[in-house]
């Protein structure tokens, strides 16, 4: 459709409609006294991919003969921006277009502080954009992320609780999430849990997440992209909504209607990285028209500029593309924008209204919660994140039916020196089957929410340690209640030592031996951040750990004798064998124990220490307890320290 068609679907004609009773804001009118201009000049980004060893791409087909015979890895700086400039005023709304890969994203990720620039300067009503400026830019990343358990109302109102001051009262925040909840029409699914709704309304509640601190300058990154055409223009209304309040809007876009096109206040055409128009959505046709390309006839204008950009990109001589970077005047851009700038520093007001918005949204921290808050916001969203995924009935199916299963196979051993050796393999059991399972469940915490922290995180709600503390806190007590409901079960059909005195410490010993397994999981799931290399790197680790865990090896070369001092099996095995023999064993002639009955006699008591010792136990009950809880609290801390290593892993970081 050619932008001087009529509007022909209903959601055109509404939106065409809209846009022209707009009084639009641009350069002619004044702003609020927040309002904020955004403009940059001269932006060059530069990144270093990743190494790519010669080796690597030996016997690749097409490769293999250039890069077989370098030695040296193969890296070369690559410019993604080259002398970028622009501006946006508040009231407008900014389309960011541009085919694949030309560097639309990039460009927001810097503008809203996300990443960092080579060359160049991004100003807020005319002084550089800092730290604390971040959190009055909304930054609407193209993935809807999000904890799919909670509800919509749930995720606006526990980032309300961790970003808004904490100053202002619960009810003005649970206020605040109404508001946004109004203003995005997302009452009918307020109170669905987010896996359940459609994709528009999944980005809306994206969009609302930003939109609750009151952020002045909203960026969105193709906020339309899996949406139908109806949403889509729904979406762009509220944007235009959004701008008419005086805010400063950025989209990018991939192919919007013509309606929708002419309805931006202004297009921020990209190719390569490199600006190839900028102004007024209807003045580009003119333009490229003088460039020798004009719009056929009843063509949507927005599919045109894009197929001058996308068709015979980079093949032929003389191509569109290239001819059309080369023509645009970056340095004519580069001049008005820091015309702007200074227009802007020479305007009184417009400068404290940048500080004043910024000290306002986090006066004197670069958090808008204390520290307190983000920890019990946080464990109490974790609580109810994990609920839904560790207590499920499947969960006490297995470990009831486990239960029962090893309570049945062990049924009623008999406590003579013929039963030791079932009582040691029901206690190893026992103690390796749920370090296993809490190690593997915890492996896979990490890598899925590494997104969704590094988005929170990025646009400043809380602190990493408060996240790791919370997600600690909140998970080990849930975690911990199916072991629990295995051992009640298994311990008392197996028969196992009933005095009080033995039954607690083996209780203890099983869970201090989970938060060991689970502590080593998070440690490899932090470290790894990748299921498939984390699942490989469990399972032999677990493995190695299992076979040096005392019951299958206890001879071992000196070599590879030192893995059994990693295990958190070897502790909580000999933990629980001392637990359990603690009253010694009636040798009944069977021979099980060896010389440790030969020595006593058929009928007599063998000693504890020397059953445990047949056993191949060694080390105090509290010895061994104690190596549980350090390793559970070292593997912690060291995960810790590994989720803030690959903190800033990002793709521009
Ligand atoms: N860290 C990086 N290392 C190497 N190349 C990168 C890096 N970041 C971005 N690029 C490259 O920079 C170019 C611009 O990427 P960007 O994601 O900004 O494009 P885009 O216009 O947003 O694309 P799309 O519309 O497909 O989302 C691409 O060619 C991309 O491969």
């Amino acid at each position: 459709m050619s932008p001087n068609d009529s509007p022909t679907t209903l959601t055109d004609v509404e939106l065409t409609t809209n846009s022209s009773d707009l009084s639009r804001k641009g350069e002619n009118s004044i702003p609020p006294k927040t309002s904020i201009t955004l403009c940059w000049s001269g932006l060059i980004k530069k990144v270093l991919p990743p190494p790519v060893e010669a080796s690597f791409l030996k016997g690749n087909i097409g490769s293999g003969g250039v890069y077989a015979q370098q030695s040296q890895p193969l890296v070369a700086v690559k410019q993604i921006l080259s002398n970028v400039s622009g501006f946006a005023y508040p009231g407008e709304v900014l389309a960011l277009m541009g085919p694949s890969g030309s560097g639309k994203t990039t460009l927001l990720d810097c503008l809203s502080n996300r990443s960092s620039i080579s060359e160049g300067s991004i100003t807020l009503n005319g002084i550089p954009l800092q730290k604390q400026h971040k959190r009055m830019v909304a930054y609407v990343t193209q993935s809807d992320i999000f904890f799919e358990h909670l509800t919509v109302r749930d995720q606006l109102l526990y980032t309300a609780l961790l970003r808004l001051p904490e100053k202002m009262e619960f009810k003005e925040k649970v206020a605040e999430v109404d508001r946004v909840i109004d203003q995005l029409k997302l009452n009918k699914c307020q109170n669905t849990p987010i896996m359940l709704i459609s994709g528009g309304e999944k980005k809306r509640t994206n969009i609302g997440t930003e939109l609750l601190t009151d952020p002045q300058i909203i960026l969105l990154d193709e906020p339309t992209s899996g949406l139908d055409s109806t949403s889509a223009v729904a979406l762009m209304r509220t944007l235009r909504a959004l701008a008419e309040q005086g805010k400063t809007i950025l989209t990018s876009i991939h192919q919007p209607s013509s309606s929708v096109f002419q309805g931006f206040d202004k297009l921020c055409l990209l190719a390569d990285g490199n600006i190839v128009y900028f102004g007024s959505p209807s003045d580009s046709l003119g333009y490229f028209n003088t460039q020798g390309y004009p719009c056929p006839a009843g063509y949507n204008a927005a599919d045109h500029v894009m197929d001058l950009l996308v068709v015979d990109s980079g093949v032929e001589e003389g191509d569109t593309k290239q001819k059309l970077i080369a023509a645009w005047d970056d340095e004519k851009s580069n001049t008005e924008a820091v015309a702007i700038v200074e227009k802007m520093n020479n305007r009184s007001g417009s400068v404290s209204g940048v500080q004043e918005a910024a000290g306002a949204s986090a006066p004197n921290s670069k958090w808008a919660s204390s520290y307190l808050t983000q920890l019990k916001v946080l464990t109490h969203r974790a609580m109810r994140n994990s609920r839904s995924a560790i207590f499920t009935w499947l969960n006490f199916v297995k470990s009831a039916g486990l239960g029962l299963i090893s309570g049945l196979i062990w049924f009623q051993l008999g406590e003579g020196e013929s039963f030791v050796e079932d009582r040691a393999g029901f206690i190893f059991f026992a103690m390796t089957f749920w370090v296993f399972d809490s190690m593997f469940t915890a492996m896979m915490t990490f890598p899925p929410e590494r997104a969704i922290i590094f988005k929170e995180r990025s646009s400043g709600s809380y602190r990493l340690s408060a996240y790791f503390l919370s997600k600690t806190v909140a998970e080990a007590p849930l975690r911990l209640t199916l072991p629990f409901t295995y051992l009640v079960i298994s311990y008392w059909l197996a028969n196992l030592n009933p005095s009080a005195e033995a039954f607690f410490p083996f209780l203890i010993v099983q869970l201090m031996s989970v938060l060991a397994g689970e502590s080593i999981g998070l440690l490899i799931g932090a470290t790894v951040m990748d299921m498939q290399k984390a699942m490989v790197v469990g399972t032999l680790v677990s493995l190695a750990m299992m076979l040096s865990g005392g019951f299958f090896a206890e001879k071992m070369e000196d070599f590879v004798s030192w893995v059994q001092y990693l295990s958190p099996f070897k502790y909580s095995y000999h933990a629980c064998l001392e637990i359990s023999f603690f009253d010694g064993v009636k040798c009944d002639g069977s021979g099980s124990l060896g010389s440790v009955c030969e020595s006593v006699g058929v009928g007599n008591i063998a000693p504890s220490a020397n059953v445990v010792k047949f056993l191949g136990g060694n080390g105090t009950i509290a010895f061994n307890i104690s190596m549980l809880m350090f390793m559970s609290v070292l593997c912690r801390l060291l995960a810790y320290f590994q989720l803030r290593r690959v903190k800033g892993e990002g793709r521009h970081a």
